[in-house]
């Protein structure tokens, strides 16, 4: 068979043969007009988003330097976790919480959907790290996409280009990430301003360390670099090398004394994650500076600790309750510039806006696309979509750690599970030991929020923030956890922390002012590490009273924090069913150890 000849194909600034022969097999299959080698520059970000503006897709930012304002097609705003596949070659091996096809046949179903589909289209191939570049052991990939946004946001979010292409050099080994927007276009046919498909399909192939994602330009569906490589698949990576991939932020506390202690925090999806990586403490003399706000690797050390390493390389965060009383640090980063804005209102005089953001502007382009007006507001249509987001370098975060970028990491202290629960769940909970923290993770339950496709606020079970993120089965995922725990010096380990910033009185209204606010419990936790702070045994683990809790000045009625405070047994007991019926889902890979913990729960609440 002749060679197809595609623009751009032949002139490859590689000689990796595993990849070349990829990109040819990819090419030949999606028949793009062009292939262009993504070298990361900026001529090349000023090129596709100028051809982005001109496209339709960005609008620049009069009021934000080299910022662009985006809105996707209506229905592409989220994950598809139903369409989300871990295709592994036993069933068994993705579990419950895992939609699951045999990789043969999700194989043939995404190649006929891949053929042809990048017809009209450029082809990027976009070599990227996740981690620092000078990690002597890097984490690589290369995604291939047909969309122009995707370049640009991979620039913001992960180390990509010339200098991976360096470190791929002849043989090194690299995820294989296959991206299409799988709109094809006839010639002559005019393009959309966000192009997608009605079908799509994110898949892993675990065992091959390869990931498939079609049909969606969202940033978790389309950025593979994110969930699907740095979670899905690196979950399976950590299972198998003894280290753990989660979906945690990593922040630095920095005590009057200049002590300093490194925090991992895993919560759900729009569950504040990003705001806590970057709070401002209300307590006078504590410091809090940034790592990380979404994803954690954490590997021992040679002194046996865990070190925590942010894969990424800028924020994708939740754009509405951003604003400079809640998240100042946030809002810096943006006005910087260099950032690409999706879903959110434009303003008349070219900036952005959403819904908790200061100001009241009386007329705006919602996200989608429609003029607005505080009525609409009024009347329950908002100017942004509630998962709108920003996407900004972290290098702009004006508490940034300096060692943010160290590749050994940064060794943790204390790790802190939390869910959005209007009930049951107090402020904040001490684990006992390493085996009751990592039950407090595997039955952590939370309201469903907008980052997802699906209702919201209905509770479920999301241990350790990861359920849409195993890329395995669960089972084996919470005995990894506690193996994990088994294999460490004990007296190493970070300690375990359960925290819920959600609860809500009768009226709906947060009990505890949360944000800056937080940093009473940031501050307790450490206390309580170093034997300084007080705690109440319960039957759910140790817990302040709130004159164990540091509140001098705290924003908020005394009330309402005991109440947030509050250990109620009989909400226990009704929640050993919910867990109950959790672990039966699990099944028979449950790890005994978790039963035991469960039985334990149970006696202690009578
Ligand atoms: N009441 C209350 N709301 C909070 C708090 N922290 C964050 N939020 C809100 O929760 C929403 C999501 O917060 P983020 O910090 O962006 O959540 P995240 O966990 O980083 O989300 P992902 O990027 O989807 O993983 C925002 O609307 C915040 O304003 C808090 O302490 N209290
Ligand atoms: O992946 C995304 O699209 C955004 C995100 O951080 C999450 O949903 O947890
Ligand atoms: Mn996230």
């Amino acid at each position: 068979m002749t060679a197809v000849t595609i623009p751009g194909l032949d002139q490859a600034p590689t000689t990796h043969q595993r990849l070349l022969s990829w990109v040819r097999e990819v090419a030949e299959l999606t028949t793009p007009d062009q292939v262009v080698w993504a070298d990361g520059s900026e001529e090349e970000w000023a090129r596709l988003t100028a051809k982005l503006v001109e496209a339709g897709t960005f609008v620049p930012l009069k009021q934000k330097p080299n910022s662009f304002w985006c809105a996707s097609d209506p229905s592409d705003v989220a994950r598809v976790e139903e369409r989300t596949f871990i295709c592994s070659q036993k069933p068994d091996d993705a579990g419950p919480t895992n939609n699951w096809m045999h990789p043969d046949e999700m194989k043939a179903i995404m190649t006929e959907l891949y053929r042809g589909c990048m017809r009209g289209r450029t082809m990027y191939v976009i070599p990227f790290c996740m981690g620092p570049l000078d990690d002597p052991n890097p984490k690589l990939g290369v995604e291939i996409t047909d969309s122009e946004y995707v370049v640009v946001s991979m620039k913001v979010m992960t180390r990509m280009g010339t200098p991976v292409l360096d470190k791929l050099g002849e043989d090194a080994d690299f995820v294989p990430c296959l991206h299409s927007v799988g709109m094809p276009l006839e010639p002559g046919q005019q393009d959309v301003p966000w192009p997608c498909n009605e079908t799509k399909y994110i898949t892993h192939f675990p065992e091959e360390r390869l990931i498939w994602s079609f049909g969606s330009g969202y940033g978790g569906n389309a950025l593979l670099g994110k969930k699907c490589y740095s979670l899905r698949i690196a979950s399976v990576m950590a299972r198998d090398e003894g280290w753990l991939a989660e979906h945690m932020l990593i922040l630095k506390l920095i005590s009057p004394e200049n002590k300093v202690y490194y925090i991992a925090a895993a919560f759900p999806s729009a569950c504040g994650k990003t705001n806590l990586a970057m709070l401002e403490p209300t307590i006078p003399g504590w410091k809090v500076e940034t790592l990380g706000d979404d994803i954690a690797w954490l590997r021992f050390g040679e002194d046996g600790r865990l070190y925590a390493v942010n894969p990424e390389n800028g924020f994708f965060g939740v754009a509405p309750g951003t604003n400079w009383k809640t998240n100042p640090n946030a809002m810096r980063t943006i006005e910087r510039g260099n950032s690409v804005f999706t879903n959110v209102a434009l303003t008349d005089d070219g900036d952005i806006w959403w819904e908790g953001m200061e100001g009241r502007p009386e007329h705006l382009t919602s996200w989608k696309k429609r003029d607005w007006t505080p009525e609409d507001g009024e009347a329950g249509e908002p100017s942004s979509h509630p998962n709108s987001r920003y996407c900004t370098p972290m290098a702009q975060c004006p508490v940034l750690a300096p060692e943010w970028d160290d590749p050994k990491g940064v060794p943790i202290s204390a790790i802190f599970f939390g869910g959005r629960r209007a009930t049951t769940i107090p402020l904040v909970t001490e684990s006992r030991d390493w085996q009751h923290g990592v039950f407090m993770g595997a039955t952590l339950s939370s309201e469903k929020t907008a980052a997802a496709a699906g209702k919201v606020g209905v509770v479920r079970r999301d241990p350790m923030a990861m359920l849409p993120f195993i890329g395995y089965h669960a089972g084996d995922y919470f005995q990894h956890w506690i193996d994990v725990g088994k294999s460490a010096d004990a007296t190493k380990l970070p300690k375990i922390f359960y925290v819920n910033w959600f609860r809500r009185g009768e009226d709906g209204r947060f009990l505890w002012p949360g944000f800056g606010e937080n940093s009473r419990v940031l501050k307790w936790a450490i206390e309580r590490i170093e034997g300084k702070a007080a705690a109440t045994e319960t039957p759910i683990g140790h817990v302040p009273t709130a004159e164990e809790l540091d509140l001098d000045g705290v924003d908020g009625s005394m009330a309402d924090i005991r109440a947030a405070l509050e250990v109620n047994l009989d909400e226990w007991r009704a929640e050993i069913p919910l867990i109950e019926e959790w672990f039966e889902k699990i099944g028979d890979k449950l790890p005994t150890s978790l039963r035991d913990e469960l039985e334990a729960l149970k006696q202690r609440l009578g």
